[in-house]
């Protein structure tokens, strides 16, 4: 236990972090509020429309093209109509935003450099950029090969005139608006076709689920491993449901803790989905956060850094997600327990959680060259698209202009959200999720553990939960996993199987693992 006087002083350093408030001057601030609001509102009430005069907006409609079409032009116009709406116009107040996200930064108590300093400072070690690096390279072997294997499969869906099998793959054909995660298109990666798929979706909705539901079925795994229930008044006051009186609402899901002890809600337009169903656990795991820190002194109501907090409800939904789980639920009527069910199922996380390791990491190597200075306005889109081309070995499908602002069709960006935590999730929520394994008793591949009903994992996480922000995050991670290091292994060991199978059919196929980066700048970046 830390004595007193270290405690204090840790208190207290926190307390001085006030973030864009530190900005004295009245009327900068105001220009930061206004700038931020215009940002917000661009994004959230961004359309495209078609010829006839339908609008859509990004949430269902065109997320749901980008998830569902197979049509080359309709995917295009989806993309490039998203980018056209919301990128432009949004490079001013983007310009404006750093500027003054900046001088917050500086006028800290902390005087940090620039507001990519103030927000890595949250990691507490002066290494993050070395650390998240060197993670990214040990990851990036099976991310490559996952890369090649789709193209194939892309190749042989849109034609050797659309996909050039040595070359990016073209941004629009991932299955979602920013190629984040690919698990739209797990019907053309899926290894064994003729077993029963694990996609949940179909069961949810011939048994009737609805919202609440849902979030139900979620809070019982949580409470089965001895953590704390969802309070009365969060049943009351979430939103788990797009209104259907009209009331315009940011769907983006979100969880909020009102630091009061007894007020904690989610808002998320749910839809009857596999999708939806792990974002009920990621919500309800960083409620489960704020639960369990509640009765800390305020300033340590926060993860032990904001991955921890990214993590929580991911490492659950690792169970949940299994076909074991999910045939003891119900919510998968036969269980196959062979080698074929274990690699379609690897596949199914590998779109989402292999596929999300590039993006996870270069949004935020975007946003801190920028807020250092090292990417002037005029190179937002040309950085970018390096970046892109770079990690996700992705290309623009039409050319950029130097007018054109990519980074803006994100969320993340025009609200502010910095986004390395999910990132460092990516990596510790499997760390957590084999350590939990071990204390729960679990025998056998990691890819096949379940935790459900174990109190003994459950009270290994709630503890760490318990500490907040109190201690430094290795002190946390310690506690559940005996290391005080980040760790790309247990993600490694989990999907081992399905790399050597991906290896092989690369191996078979012929392909070329990666991809010649020039081949991107060839689209003319007038
Ligand atoms: C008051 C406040 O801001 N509260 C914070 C929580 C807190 O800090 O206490 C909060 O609610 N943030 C919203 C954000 C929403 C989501 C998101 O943005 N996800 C990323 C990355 C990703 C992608 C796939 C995945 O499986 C997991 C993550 C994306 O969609 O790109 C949307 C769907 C899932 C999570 C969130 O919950 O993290
Ligand atoms: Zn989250």
């Amino acid at each position: 236990m830390t004595n007193f006087a270290d405690d204090t002083k840790r208190q207290i350093q926190k307390l001085f972090y006030i973030g864009d408030a530190a900005l004295e001057d009245q009327q900068k601030l105001e220009q930061l509020a206004n700038v931020k609001a215009s940002l917000e509102t661009r994004y959230s009430t961004g359309k495209v429309c078609r010829e006839d005069g339908e609008c859509l907006s990004l949430e269902p409609d065109l997320v749901r093209i980008m998830a569902t079409s197979r049509d080359y032009g309709e995917l295009l116009w989806a993309w490039q109509g998203w980018r056209d709406a919301v990128g432009p116009s949004a490079k001013e107040d983007y310009k404006l935003y750093v500027e003054l996200k900046n001088e917050a930064a500086v006028a800290n108590v902390s005087d940090q450099p620039d507001c990519g300093a103030y927000w890595r400072s949250w990691y507490e070690t002066d290494d993050l950029q070395d650390q998240v690096e060197r993670l990214y390279n040990e990851l990036s072997p099976l991310y490559v090969q996952l890369h090649a294997f789709v193209r194939r499969k892309l190749f042989n869906e849109y034609g050797p005139d659309k996909i050039d099998l040595r070359g990016p793959i073209p941004a629009h054909l991932l299955g979602n608006m920013w190629a984040q995660s690919w698990g739209n298109l797990l019907d053309l990666a899926i290894p064994y076709p003729d077993v029963p798929s694990i996609d949940v979706t179909p069961s949810l909705v011939s048994q009737g689920y609805d919202a609440l539901r849902m979030f139900k079925t979620s809070e019982e795994f949580f409470t089965s491993l001895g953590l704390i229930e969802m309070p009365e008044e969060f049943w009351e006051k979430s939103m788990i449901e797009k209104p259907d009186d009209g009331r315009e609402v940011v769907c983006h899901a979100s969880a909020w803790d009102f630091y009061n002890g007894i007020d904690f809600r989610i808002k998320q337009c749910t839809d009857i989905t596999g999708f939806y169903f792990e974002v009920i656990h990621h919500e309800m795991g960083h409620i489960e956060y704020y639960l369990q820190y509640k009765d800390l002194p305020v300033v340590y109501r926060r993860g032990a850094n904001p991955g921890f907090h990214e993590a929580v409800g991911d490492v659950l939904a690792l169970s949940v997600t299994t076909p074991k789980h999910l045939h003891a639920v119900g919510l998968l009527d036969e269980l196959v327990d062979d080698s074929k069910t274990d690699l379609n199922y690897l596949m199914a996380k590998a779109m989402d959680k292999i596929a999300f390791l590039p993006f996870g990491y270069l949004m935020d190597q975007w946003r801190w060259s920028v807020f250092a200075g090292d990417t002037l306005p005029e190179d937002y889109n040309t950085k970018w698209w390096e970046l892109r081309t770079k990690y996700q070995g992705v290309k623009p499908p039409v050319p950029r202009t130097a007018n054109d602002f990519d980074p803006a069709a994100k969320y993340h960006i025009p609200s502010g959200v910095p986004y390395i935590r999910y990132f460092i999730s990516s990596i510790l929520q499997y760390q957590f999720h084999e350590a939990l394994c071990r204390e729960s008793g679990h025998e056998g591949p990691l890819h096949k553990c379940d935790i459900y009903r174990s109190t003994a994992a459950g009270t290994k996480l709630g503890d760490m939960l318990k500490l907040g922000s109190s201690k430094p995050w290795p002190d946390a991670l310690e506690a559940i996993t005996g290391s005080r290091d980040m760790s790309a292994k247990p993600l490694i060991q989990f999907f081992q199987p399905l790399i050597d199978w991906l290896e092989e059919q690369n191996r078979m196929n012929g392909d070329v693992i990666g991809w010649d980066e020039n081949a991107a700048t060839m689209a003319p970046m007038t």
